[in-house]
Protein backbone atom coordinates (compact mmCIF):
# COMPACT_ATOMS: atom_id res chain seq x y z
CA UNK A 1 0.00 0.00 0.00
CA UNK A 2 1.25 3.32 -1.01
CA UNK A 3 1.83 6.23 1.91
CA UNK A 4 -1.05 8.44 1.29
CA UNK A 5 -3.53 5.19 1.37
CA UNK A 6 -1.86 4.03 4.52
CA UNK A 7 -2.03 7.54 5.86
CA UNK A 8 -5.67 7.81 4.69
CA UNK A 9 -6.58 4.30 6.79
CA UNK A 10 -4.89 5.68 10.00
CA UNK A 11 -6.77 8.88 10.00
CA UNK A 12 -10.12 7.53 9.29
CA UNK A 13 -9.42 4.96 12.29
CA UNK A 14 -8.19 7.66 14.63
CA UNK A 15 -11.18 10.15 13.26
CA UNK A 16 -14.31 8.25 13.60
CA UNK A 17 -17.12 9.83 13.64
CA UNK A 18 -15.66 13.32 11.90
CA UNK A 19 -16.91 13.32 8.38
CA UNK A 20 -16.21 16.89 7.51
CA UNK A 21 -12.50 16.41 8.78
CA UNK A 22 -12.16 13.12 6.64
CA UNK A 23 -13.40 15.03 3.67
CA UNK A 24 -11.21 17.67 3.83
CA UNK A 25 -8.28 15.22 4.63
CA UNK A 26 -9.05 12.97 1.86
CA UNK A 27 -9.41 15.83 -0.90
CA UNK A 28 -5.66 17.25 0.03
CA UNK A 29 -3.95 13.67 0.44
CA UNK A 30 -5.61 12.38 -2.79
CA UNK A 31 -4.17 15.06 -4.62
CA UNK A 32 -0.88 15.37 -2.98
CA UNK A 33 -0.15 11.54 -4.38
CA UNK A 34 2.53 12.97 -6.90
CA UNK A 35 4.69 15.36 -4.57
CA UNK A 36 4.20 12.14 -1.91
CA UNK A 37 5.51 9.77 -4.59
CA UNK A 38 8.59 12.00 -5.12
CA UNK A 39 9.73 12.29 -1.74
CA UNK A 40 8.46 9.41 -0.45
CA UNK A 41 11.58 7.95 1.68
CA UNK A 42 12.29 11.58 3.18
CA UNK A 43 8.35 11.87 3.70
CA UNK A 44 7.94 7.92 5.27
CA UNK A 45 10.91 9.21 7.71
CA UNK A 46 9.86 12.05 8.47
CA UNK A 47 5.85 11.17 8.99
CA UNK A 48 5.26 14.56 7.54
CA UNK A 49 1.64 13.01 6.66
CA UNK A 50 1.35 11.88 10.27
CA UNK A 51 2.06 15.32 11.26
CA UNK A 52 0.25 17.03 8.98
CA UNK A 53 -3.47 15.65 9.81
CA UNK A 54 -2.93 16.03 13.74
CA UNK A 55 -2.93 19.14 15.56
CA UNK A 56 -0.78 20.73 17.66
CA UNK A 57 -3.69 20.95 20.40
CA UNK A 58 -7.19 20.84 20.51
CA UNK A 59 -9.02 22.79 23.36
CA UNK A 60 -12.55 22.11 24.40
CA UNK A 61 -14.04 24.44 27.14
CA UNK A 62 -18.15 25.27 28.89
CA UNK A 63 -18.93 28.32 28.22
CA UNK A 64 -21.42 29.41 30.73
CA UNK A 65 -23.29 32.55 30.34
CA UNK A 66 -26.87 34.27 31.76
CA UNK A 67 -29.71 35.29 28.80
CA UNK A 68 -32.06 38.03 28.91
CA UNK A 69 -34.52 36.07 31.60
CA UNK A 70 -31.91 35.38 34.08
CA UNK A 71 -31.63 32.11 32.83
CA UNK A 72 -28.04 30.56 32.52
CA UNK A 73 -27.04 29.32 29.39
CA UNK A 74 -24.54 26.55 28.37
CA UNK A 75 -22.45 26.18 25.24
CA UNK A 76 -19.03 24.35 24.20
CA UNK A 77 -16.32 27.01 23.26
CA UNK A 78 -13.37 25.00 20.58
CA UNK A 79 -10.09 25.81 19.47
CA UNK A 80 -7.59 24.03 17.36
CA UNK A 81 -4.71 25.23 17.08
CA UNK A 82 -3.62 23.05 13.79
CA UNK A 83 -0.14 24.07 12.42
CA UNK A 84 2.43 26.49 13.59
CA UNK A 85 5.56 25.98 11.58
CA UNK A 86 5.71 28.98 9.26
CA UNK A 87 4.11 31.11 12.06
CA UNK A 88 1.73 32.08 14.81
CA UNK A 89 -1.79 29.77 14.58
CA UNK A 90 -4.41 32.21 12.31
CA UNK A 91 -7.85 31.53 11.78
CA UNK A 92 -11.83 32.92 12.50
CA UNK A 93 -13.90 31.92 15.06
CA UNK A 94 -17.73 30.02 13.65
CA UNK A 95 -20.90 30.52 15.83
CA UNK A 96 -22.92 28.75 14.61
CA UNK A 97 -25.31 25.79 16.42
CA UNK A 98 -23.81 23.39 13.52
CA UNK A 99 -20.61 24.07 15.73
CA UNK A 100 -18.52 20.50 16.45
CA UNK A 101 -15.21 19.46 16.61
CA UNK A 102 -15.06 17.73 13.12
CA UNK A 103 -15.95 20.82 11.74
CA UNK A 104 -13.17 22.88 13.58
CA UNK A 105 -10.93 20.87 12.70
CA UNK A 106 -11.77 20.54 8.66
CA UNK A 107 -11.37 24.52 8.75
CA UNK A 108 -8.12 24.11 10.91
CA UNK A 109 -6.74 21.96 8.84
CA UNK A 110 -7.86 23.81 5.76
CA UNK A 111 -6.75 26.65 7.48
CA UNK A 112 -2.79 25.27 7.00
CA UNK A 113 -2.61 25.30 3.29
CA UNK A 114 -4.55 28.35 2.71
CA UNK A 115 -2.43 30.75 4.85
CA UNK A 116 0.94 29.08 3.67
CA UNK A 117 -1.01 30.14 -0.41
CA UNK A 118 -1.17 33.53 0.97
CA UNK A 119 3.11 33.58 1.43
CA UNK A 120 2.55 35.47 4.87
CA UNK A 121 4.19 34.24 8.06
CA UNK A 122 0.93 32.73 9.30
CA UNK A 123 0.14 29.13 10.85
CA UNK A 124 -3.96 27.40 11.09
CA UNK A 125 -6.21 27.28 13.22
CA UNK A 126 -9.77 27.40 13.81
CA UNK A 127 -12.75 27.67 16.40
CA UNK A 128 -15.81 28.60 17.13
CA UNK A 129 -19.10 27.54 19.41
CA UNK A 130 -22.32 25.92 19.40
CA UNK A 131 -23.70 29.42 20.65
CA UNK A 132 -26.56 30.59 18.10
CA UNK A 133 -26.19 33.80 17.73
CA UNK A 134 -29.89 34.35 15.73
CA UNK A 135 -32.34 36.40 17.54
CA UNK A 136 -30.42 36.84 20.23
CA UNK A 137 -29.59 40.04 22.08
CA UNK A 138 -26.83 42.96 22.23
CA UNK A 139 -26.13 41.65 25.58
CA UNK A 140 -26.69 38.61 25.57
CA UNK A 141 -24.31 38.05 22.19
CA UNK A 142 -22.03 40.02 24.56
CA UNK A 143 -22.21 38.16 27.87
CA UNK A 144 -21.38 35.27 25.49
CA UNK A 145 -18.45 37.08 24.15
CA UNK A 146 -17.02 37.60 27.46
CA UNK A 147 -17.59 34.28 28.74
CA UNK A 148 -15.60 32.72 26.06
CA UNK A 149 -12.65 34.73 25.86
CA UNK A 150 -12.81 34.46 29.93
CA UNK A 151 -11.22 30.74 28.82
CA UNK A 152 -9.83 31.39 25.27
CA UNK A 153 -7.41 34.13 26.64
CA UNK A 154 -4.99 31.72 27.98
CA UNK A 155 -4.21 29.65 24.95
CA UNK A 156 -4.32 32.95 22.37
CA UNK A 157 -1.98 36.39 21.82
CA UNK A 158 -0.55 38.66 18.98
CA UNK A 159 2.99 35.96 18.53
CA UNK A 160 0.94 32.64 19.73
CA UNK A 161 -2.61 32.40 18.13
CA UNK A 162 -4.41 35.26 16.10
CA UNK A 163 -8.21 34.20 15.60
CA UNK A 164 -10.73 36.30 13.75
CA UNK A 165 -14.42 36.54 12.19
CA UNK A 166 -16.17 33.40 10.08
CA UNK A 167 -19.80 32.46 10.07
CA UNK A 168 -21.91 34.53 13.19
CA UNK A 169 -18.62 36.72 13.89
CA UNK A 170 -18.43 40.11 12.86
CA UNK A 171 -17.20 43.41 13.84
CA UNK A 172 -19.42 43.41 17.01
CA UNK A 173 -18.67 39.76 18.26
CA UNK A 174 -14.77 40.72 17.77
CA UNK A 175 -15.41 43.96 19.42
CA UNK A 176 -16.74 42.48 22.69
CA UNK A 177 -13.83 39.89 22.28
CA UNK A 178 -10.90 42.59 22.31
CA UNK A 179 -12.56 44.39 24.98
CA UNK A 180 -12.33 41.02 27.27
CA UNK A 181 -9.41 39.43 26.17
CA UNK A 182 -7.78 43.59 26.97
CA UNK A 183 -9.54 43.76 30.39
CA UNK A 184 -7.89 40.23 31.76
CA UNK A 185 -4.33 40.53 30.20
CA UNK A 186 -3.90 44.27 30.27
CA UNK A 187 -2.09 44.21 27.16
CA UNK A 188 -3.17 46.06 24.01
CA UNK A 189 -2.39 44.04 21.25
CA UNK A 190 -3.16 42.55 17.94
CA UNK A 191 -4.85 39.61 19.23
CA UNK A 192 -7.38 39.40 17.09
CA UNK A 193 -7.87 40.72 13.60
CA UNK A 194 -11.39 41.80 11.95
CA UNK A 195 -10.99 44.78 14.63
CA UNK A 196 -13.18 48.27 14.65
CA UNK A 197 -11.25 50.84 12.76
CA UNK A 198 -10.96 52.88 15.32
CA UNK A 199 -9.29 50.40 17.87
CA UNK A 200 -6.59 48.89 15.37
CA UNK A 201 -8.50 47.24 12.38
CA UNK A 202 -7.81 47.56 8.58
CA UNK A 203 -8.89 49.08 6.10
CA UNK A 204 -10.40 46.97 3.61
CA UNK A 205 -10.54 43.97 6.07
CA UNK A 206 -14.44 43.49 5.75
CA UNK A 207 -14.46 43.33 2.24
CA UNK A 208 -10.95 41.21 1.76
CA UNK A 209 -12.98 38.00 1.36
CA UNK A 210 -15.50 38.94 -1.45
CA UNK A 211 -13.52 41.44 -2.94
CA UNK A 212 -10.47 38.68 -3.07
CA UNK A 213 -12.69 35.76 -4.15
CA UNK A 214 -12.95 38.22 -7.59
CA UNK A 215 -9.91 38.98 -7.91
CA UNK A 216 -8.96 35.45 -8.47
CA UNK A 217 -11.61 34.44 -10.42
CA UNK A 218 -10.86 37.66 -12.70
CA UNK A 219 -7.24 36.55 -12.81
CA UNK A 220 -8.17 32.47 -14.04
CA UNK A 221 -10.29 33.51 -16.23
CA UNK A 222 -8.14 35.42 -17.63
CA UNK A 223 -5.75 33.17 -17.66
CA UNK A 224 -8.09 30.75 -19.54
CA UNK A 225 -8.97 33.45 -22.65
CA UNK A 226 -12.11 34.46 -20.34
CA UNK A 227 -13.21 38.18 -19.57
CA UNK A 228 -15.31 38.94 -16.37
CA UNK A 229 -17.01 41.44 -17.56
CA UNK A 230 -20.54 40.58 -18.85
CA UNK A 231 -20.81 37.44 -17.19
CA UNK A 232 -24.03 36.39 -15.53
CA UNK A 233 -22.89 35.25 -12.00
CA UNK A 234 -24.71 33.34 -9.02
CA UNK A 235 -23.85 33.65 -5.59
CA UNK A 236 -25.22 31.81 -2.57
CA UNK A 237 -25.04 33.20 1.02
CA UNK A 238 -25.60 36.53 2.47
CA UNK A 239 -23.08 37.23 4.50
CA UNK A 240 -19.53 39.18 4.69
CA UNK A 241 -18.31 36.54 2.02
CA UNK A 242 -21.31 37.06 -0.35
CA UNK A 243 -21.92 40.51 0.03
CA UNK A 244 -18.50 42.17 -0.98
CA UNK A 245 -18.24 38.85 -3.89
CA UNK A 246 -21.39 40.55 -5.40
CA UNK A 247 -19.86 44.22 -4.63
CA UNK A 248 -16.70 43.79 -6.55
CA UNK A 249 -18.21 41.47 -8.96
CA UNK A 250 -20.59 44.05 -10.37
CA UNK A 251 -17.40 46.86 -9.82
CA UNK A 252 -16.24 44.22 -12.65
CA UNK A 253 -18.82 45.07 -14.96
CA UNK A 254 -20.59 41.12 -14.16
CA UNK A 255 -24.32 40.63 -13.37
CA UNK A 256 -25.09 38.79 -10.06
CA UNK A 257 -28.55 37.25 -9.93
CA UNK A 258 -28.99 35.47 -6.98
CA UNK A 259 -27.95 35.18 -3.14
CA UNK A 260 -29.35 33.14 -0.44
CA UNK A 261 -29.81 32.46 3.38
CA UNK A 262 -30.34 29.45 5.11
CA UNK A 263 -34.39 29.48 4.59
CA UNK A 264 -33.98 30.88 1.39
CA UNK A 265 -33.01 32.49 -1.63
CA UNK A 266 -33.47 35.32 -3.91
CA UNK A 267 -33.51 35.27 -8.03
CA UNK A 268 -32.98 38.67 -9.25
CA UNK A 269 -32.49 38.72 -12.88
CA UNK A 270 -32.01 43.20 -12.98
CA UNK A 271 -28.87 42.27 -10.95
CA UNK A 272 -28.46 41.97 -7.00
CA UNK A 273 -28.87 45.58 -5.00
CA UNK A 274 -26.30 45.49 -3.28
CA UNK A 275 -27.02 48.37 -0.95
CA UNK A 276 -30.47 46.86 -0.03
CA UNK A 277 -28.74 43.42 0.55
CA UNK A 278 -26.34 45.46 3.02
CA UNK A 279 -29.35 47.49 4.57
CA UNK A 280 -30.93 44.19 5.44
CA UNK A 281 -28.56 41.61 6.55
CA UNK A 282 -25.61 44.13 7.56
CA UNK A 283 -28.04 46.71 9.07
CA UNK A 284 -31.23 44.82 10.37
CA UNK A 285 -29.66 41.14 10.49
CA UNK A 286 -33.25 40.68 8.77
CA UNK A 287 -34.30 37.61 6.31
CA UNK A 288 -33.98 37.91 2.35
CA UNK A 289 -37.99 38.23 2.48
CA UNK A 290 -37.42 41.77 3.57
CA UNK A 291 -35.01 42.04 0.50
CA UNK A 292 -37.45 40.94 -1.90
CA UNK A 293 -40.35 43.01 -0.09
CA UNK A 294 -38.53 46.36 -1.26
CA UNK A 295 -36.95 45.07 -4.46
CA UNK A 296 -39.79 44.57 -7.11
CA UNK A 297 -37.48 42.59 -9.85
CA UNK A 298 -36.49 40.43 -7.04
CA UNK A 299 -38.13 36.55 -6.57
CA UNK A 300 -38.24 34.79 -3.23
CA UNK A 301 -37.88 31.14 -2.85
CA UNK A 302 -38.07 28.96 0.05
CA UNK A 303 -35.22 26.54 0.73
CA UNK A 304 -32.29 25.78 -1.90
CA UNK A 305 -32.20 26.61 -5.14
CA UNK A 306 -29.29 28.73 -6.36
CA UNK A 307 -27.55 26.40 -8.58
CA UNK A 308 -30.65 25.58 -11.10
CA UNK A 309 -30.43 29.41 -12.20
CA UNK A 310 -28.68 29.56 -15.38
CA UNK A 311 -25.21 31.57 -15.09
CA UNK A 312 -21.27 31.51 -16.65
CA UNK A 313 -20.12 31.48 -13.32
CA UNK A 314 -20.69 29.73 -9.88
CA UNK A 315 -19.45 31.24 -6.53
CA UNK A 316 -20.59 29.61 -3.33
CA UNK A 317 -20.20 31.65 -0.62
CA UNK A 318 -22.44 30.35 2.42
CA UNK A 319 -21.14 27.25 3.90
CA UNK A 320 -19.55 23.84 3.54
CA UNK A 321 -21.26 21.20 1.36
CA UNK A 322 -24.18 23.12 -0.10
CA UNK A 323 -23.27 22.72 -3.70
CA UNK A 324 -24.03 18.68 -4.06
CA UNK A 325 -23.64 16.30 -7.51
CA UNK A 326 -27.26 17.37 -8.72
CA UNK A 327 -26.35 21.19 -8.66
CA UNK A 328 -23.05 20.46 -10.39
CA UNK A 329 -24.94 18.76 -13.00
CA UNK A 330 -27.62 21.24 -13.15
CA UNK A 331 -24.63 23.81 -13.63
CA UNK A 332 -22.85 21.92 -15.99
CA UNK A 333 -26.17 21.56 -18.03
CA UNK A 334 -26.91 25.06 -17.86
CA UNK A 335 -23.59 26.00 -19.68
CA UNK A 336 -21.45 27.15 -16.35
CA UNK A 337 -17.79 27.84 -17.31
CA UNK A 338 -16.48 28.20 -13.60
CA UNK A 339 -16.90 27.68 -9.62
CA UNK A 340 -15.08 29.58 -7.02
CA UNK A 341 -15.53 28.42 -4.04
CA UNK A 342 -15.93 31.88 -1.09
CA UNK A 343 -17.03 29.69 1.50
CA UNK A 344 -14.92 26.72 2.63
CA UNK A 345 -15.56 23.34 1.55
CA UNK A 346 -18.65 24.30 -0.01
CA UNK A 347 -18.57 21.58 -2.86
CA UNK A 348 -18.69 17.86 -1.72
CA UNK A 349 -15.85 15.64 -3.48
CA UNK A 350 -18.53 13.96 -5.93
CA UNK A 351 -19.55 17.79 -7.00
CA UNK A 352 -15.87 18.77 -7.68
CA UNK A 353 -14.78 15.64 -9.20
CA UNK A 354 -17.95 16.24 -11.73
CA UNK A 355 -17.54 19.81 -12.04
CA UNK A 356 -13.45 19.23 -13.56
CA UNK A 357 -14.17 16.30 -15.31
CA UNK A 358 -16.98 18.61 -17.65
CA UNK A 359 -14.39 21.12 -17.71
CA UNK A 360 -15.52 23.90 -15.72
CA UNK A 361 -12.30 25.63 -14.23
CA UNK A 362 -12.75 24.81 -10.38
CA UNK A 363 -11.31 27.43 -7.80
CA UNK A 364 -11.00 25.64 -4.37
CA UNK A 365 -11.59 27.76 -1.01
CA UNK A 366 -8.62 27.27 0.52
CA UNK A 367 -6.99 29.83 -2.52
CA UNK A 368 -9.53 31.17 -3.88
CA UNK A 369 -11.21 32.81 -0.62
CA UNK A 370 -7.37 33.31 0.98
CA UNK A 371 -7.91 37.29 0.78
CA UNK A 372 -9.54 37.39 4.29
CA UNK A 373 -6.91 35.54 6.18
CA UNK A 374 -4.35 37.64 3.83
CA UNK A 375 -5.77 40.82 4.91
CA UNK A 376 -6.20 39.75 8.32
CA UNK A 377 -2.39 39.12 8.51
CA UNK A 378 -2.24 42.67 6.82
CA UNK A 379 -3.50 43.64 9.85
CA UNK A 380 -1.02 42.13 12.35
CA UNK A 381 1.40 43.94 10.18
CA UNK A 382 0.12 47.23 10.99
CA UNK A 383 -0.53 46.42 14.51
CA UNK A 384 3.12 45.36 14.67
CA UNK A 385 4.56 48.91 13.39
CA UNK A 386 1.56 50.68 15.09
CA UNK A 387 0.65 52.50 11.86
CA UNK A 388 -2.33 52.43 9.67
CA UNK A 389 -2.58 51.48 5.84
CA UNK A 390 -4.92 53.24 3.42
CA UNK A 391 -7.45 51.77 1.48
CA UNK A 392 -6.20 51.84 -1.46
CA UNK A 393 -2.71 50.32 -0.25
CA UNK A 394 -4.58 47.15 1.60
CA UNK A 395 -6.78 46.79 -1.48
CA UNK A 396 -3.76 46.64 -4.08
CA UNK A 397 -1.44 44.31 -1.69
CA UNK A 398 -4.72 42.33 -1.64
CA UNK A 399 -5.09 41.89 -5.64
CA UNK A 400 -1.36 41.25 -5.99
CA UNK A 401 -1.44 38.32 -3.02
CA UNK A 402 -4.71 37.06 -5.24
CA UNK A 403 -2.96 36.95 -8.08
CA UNK A 404 0.04 35.33 -7.20
CA UNK A 405 -2.11 32.58 -5.21
CA UNK A 406 -3.39 32.09 -8.60
CA UNK A 407 -0.08 31.59 -10.59
CA UNK A 408 1.62 29.65 -7.87
CA UNK A 409 -1.11 27.10 -7.97
CA UNK A 410 -0.81 27.11 -11.60
CA UNK A 411 2.42 26.87 -11.97
CA UNK A 412 2.24 23.63 -8.99
CA UNK A 413 -0.29 22.06 -10.91
CA UNK A 414 1.74 22.24 -14.39
CA UNK A 415 4.81 20.68 -12.09
CA UNK A 416 3.81 17.54 -11.10
CA UNK A 417 1.80 17.12 -14.54
CA UNK A 418 -1.82 18.39 -13.26
CA UNK A 419 -2.38 21.03 -15.36
CA UNK A 420 -5.78 23.28 -15.14
CA UNK A 421 -6.30 20.73 -11.89
CA UNK A 422 -6.36 23.77 -9.60
CA UNK A 423 -7.63 21.23 -6.32
CA UNK A 424 -4.00 19.67 -6.62
CA UNK A 425 -2.29 22.81 -7.43
CA UNK A 426 -3.46 24.55 -4.22
CA UNK A 427 -3.08 21.85 -2.26
CA UNK A 428 0.55 21.02 -3.64
CA UNK A 429 1.54 24.63 -3.69
CA UNK A 430 0.95 25.07 0.12
CA UNK A 431 1.43 21.95 1.20
CA UNK A 432 5.18 21.81 -0.01
CA UNK A 433 5.93 25.33 2.13
CA UNK A 434 4.25 24.39 5.31
CA UNK A 435 6.58 20.73 5.17
CA UNK A 436 9.86 22.17 4.01
CA UNK A 437 9.24 24.59 7.58
CA UNK A 438 8.50 21.30 9.43
CA UNK A 439 11.36 18.96 8.49
CA UNK A 440 13.74 21.97 8.50
CA UNK A 441 12.51 22.78 12.43
CA UNK A 442 12.96 18.93 13.36
CA UNK A 443 10.90 16.57 14.63
CA UNK A 444 8.29 18.81 17.07
N1 LIG B 1 -15.50 35.98 6.81
C1 LIG B 1 -14.35 35.64 6.26
O1 LIG B 1 -13.41 36.44 6.22
C2 LIG B 1 -14.17 34.31 5.65
C3 LIG B 1 -15.19 33.41 5.55
N2 LIG B 1 -15.01 32.23 4.88
C4 LIG B 1 -16.09 31.26 4.74
O2 LIG B 1 -17.15 31.84 3.98
C5 LIG B 1 -18.40 31.27 4.37
C6 LIG B 1 -19.35 32.36 4.79
O3 LIG B 1 -18.80 33.07 5.88
P1 LIG B 1 -19.23 34.56 6.25
O4 LIG B 1 -19.79 35.24 5.05
O5 LIG B 1 -18.10 35.16 6.96
O6 LIG B 1 -20.37 34.27 7.30
P2 LIG B 1 -21.64 35.15 7.66
O7 LIG B 1 -22.11 34.68 8.97
O8 LIG B 1 -21.36 36.59 7.45
O9 LIG B 1 -22.66 34.71 6.53
C7 LIG B 1 -23.00 33.39 6.26
C8 LIG B 1 -24.17 33.46 5.31
O10 LIG B 1 -24.45 32.18 4.80
C9 LIG B 1 -25.83 31.89 5.03
N3 LIG B 1 -25.96 30.47 5.27
C10 LIG B 1 -25.51 29.76 6.32
N4 LIG B 1 -25.87 28.49 6.18
C11 LIG B 1 -26.52 28.42 4.99
C12 LIG B 1 -27.11 27.38 4.26
N5 LIG B 1 -27.12 26.14 4.74
N6 LIG B 1 -27.68 27.66 3.06
C13 LIG B 1 -27.67 28.92 2.57
N7 LIG B 1 -27.14 29.96 3.23
C14 LIG B 1 -26.57 29.69 4.41
C15 LIG B 1 -26.20 32.69 6.25
O11 LIG B 1 -27.60 32.91 6.29
C16 LIG B 1 -25.42 33.96 6.02
O12 LIG B 1 -26.12 34.82 5.14
C17 LIG B 1 -18.05 30.26 5.46
O13 LIG B 1 -17.83 29.00 4.86
C18 LIG B 1 -16.73 30.77 6.01
O14 LIG B 1 -15.98 29.76 6.63
C19 LIG B 1 -13.83 31.96 4.25
C20 LIG B 1 -12.79 32.82 4.30
C21 LIG B 1 -12.84 34.03 5.08
O1 LIG C 1 -9.01 36.32 8.96
C1 LIG C 1 -8.74 35.27 9.52
O2 LIG C 1 -7.86 35.13 10.34
C2 LIG C 1 -9.50 34.01 9.24
C3 LIG C 1 -10.46 34.01 8.11
C4 LIG C 1 -11.05 32.64 8.05
O3 LIG C 1 -11.59 32.17 9.02
C5 LIG C 1 -10.88 31.83 6.87
O4 LIG C 1 -10.00 32.10 6.06
O5 LIG C 1 -11.62 30.83 6.73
Amino acid sequence: MGYVDEVLEKVSKKNEGQPEFLQAVTEVLESLRPVVEANEELYRKEAVLERITEPDRQIMFRVPWVDDNGQVQVNRGFRVQFNNAIGPYKGGLRLHPSVNLSIIKFLGFEQVFKNSLTSLPIGGGKGGSDFDPKGKSDREIMAFCQSFMTELYKYIGADMDVPAGDIGVGGREIGYLFGQYKRIRGTYEGVLTGKGLTYGGSLARTEATGYGLLYFTEEMLKSNGQDIAGKTICVSGAGNVAIYAIQKAQQLGAKVVTCSDSTGWIYDPEGIDVALLKEVKEVKRARLTEYAAKRPSAQYHEGRGVWTIKCDVALPCATQNELLIDDAKALVANGVIAVAEGANMPTTLEATKYLQENGVLFAPGKASNAGGVATSALEMSQNSERLSWTFEEVDSKLKNIMVNIFHNLDDASKKYGKEGDYVAGANIAGFEKVVNAMVAQGVC
